[in-house]
């Protein structure tokens, strides 16, 4: 199957320390992939290093087979790269369909022109509807996000990912906080989006990670120590001592 976005040889170095060393990896259409690991295993890193916040020391990040690695973040956002963040990005005052809408308009070549055609506010405004019905907010649309609870702002988070129309989606541990039952919807969630996309989900809760993910790659200490289907990871012994024995 013909990888989305592929990482190839991928290291990033901090000073002695090898944060990521020697990763390769691909994220297939309609597939989710889930990245695990231990505190500190280079999780984080890795987004960063195929979202283009950070350059890496060594190796390739291909997207359809085209190379990428000295891309900004914003060009590969440009050319479908999503991803959301373990902090909150959202604009707290606005509201819900707002900080969509301004997702949406994030997409266009030249945003701050946006007010010069009705058309391309109608097209943010009706992107910004789609996304809020996709990640199920269309009923607290009106809403300002600083009302919604923690698992609703995590759902917009993913929302305002969606409205930028991405083909990937780097997502870093969207299930963080929540209670059973607001993981249990974003569960749904990821489920829905997984049709159209290539995901990448870095994520600590194992039951949800195994309740998902089409593929696993386990990392430990920067490097993947095991990378497969759930049940060929769920019973490789290295992960088990190294990761599953320690969690369990
Ligand atoms: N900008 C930086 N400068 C120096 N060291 C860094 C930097 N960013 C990350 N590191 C180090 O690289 C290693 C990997 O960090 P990273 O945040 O990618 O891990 P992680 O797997 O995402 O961890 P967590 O699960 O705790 O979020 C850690 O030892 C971290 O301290």
């Amino acid at each position: 199957m013909t990888a989305v976005l592929q990482a190839q040889g991928l290291s990033r170095h901090f000073g002695a320390l090898r944060a990521i060393d020697n990763v390769s990896l691909s994220l297939a259409p309609d597939r989710i992939h889930a990245v695990i690991g231990t505190n500190g295993a280079g999780k984080s890193t890795l987004i960063h290093l195929l979202s283009g916040e950070l350059p890496p020391t060594a190796g390739h990040v291909r997207l359809h087979g085209r190379e990428i690695t000295n891309w900004s973040q914003p060009r590969r956002a440009q050319a479908g790269i999503g991803r959301s963040y373990q902090r909150n990005t959202i604009f707290l005052p606005l509201t819900v369909r707002e900080n969509c809408r301004l997702a949406a308009q994030a997409r266009t070549q030249r945003p701050w022109h946006f007010w010069q055609s009705a058309q391309a506010c109608r097209a943010s405004l009706d992107r910004a509807d789609e996304v809020m019905e996709r990640a199920g907010l269309a009923a607290v649309a009106g809403k300002t996000a600083a009302s919604l609870s923690h698992g609703q702002k995590r759902q917009l988070e993913v929302a305002m990912c969606l409205a930028t129309s991405p083909t990937v989606l780097l997502l870093d541990e969207p299930l963080a906080g929540m209670g059973a039952e607001e993981s249990e919807r974003m569960l749904e969630l990821l489920r829905r989006l997984r049709q159209g996309h290539a995901i990448l989900l870095v994520e600590h809760d194992m039951d949800a990670v195994f309740a998902v993910a089409d593929d696993i790659t386990v990392m430990v200490n920067g490097s993947p120590i095991a990378s497969g289907l759930p049940a060929d990871v769920r019973n490789n012994p290295d992960v088990q001592e190294a990761y599953l024995g320690a969690a369990h």
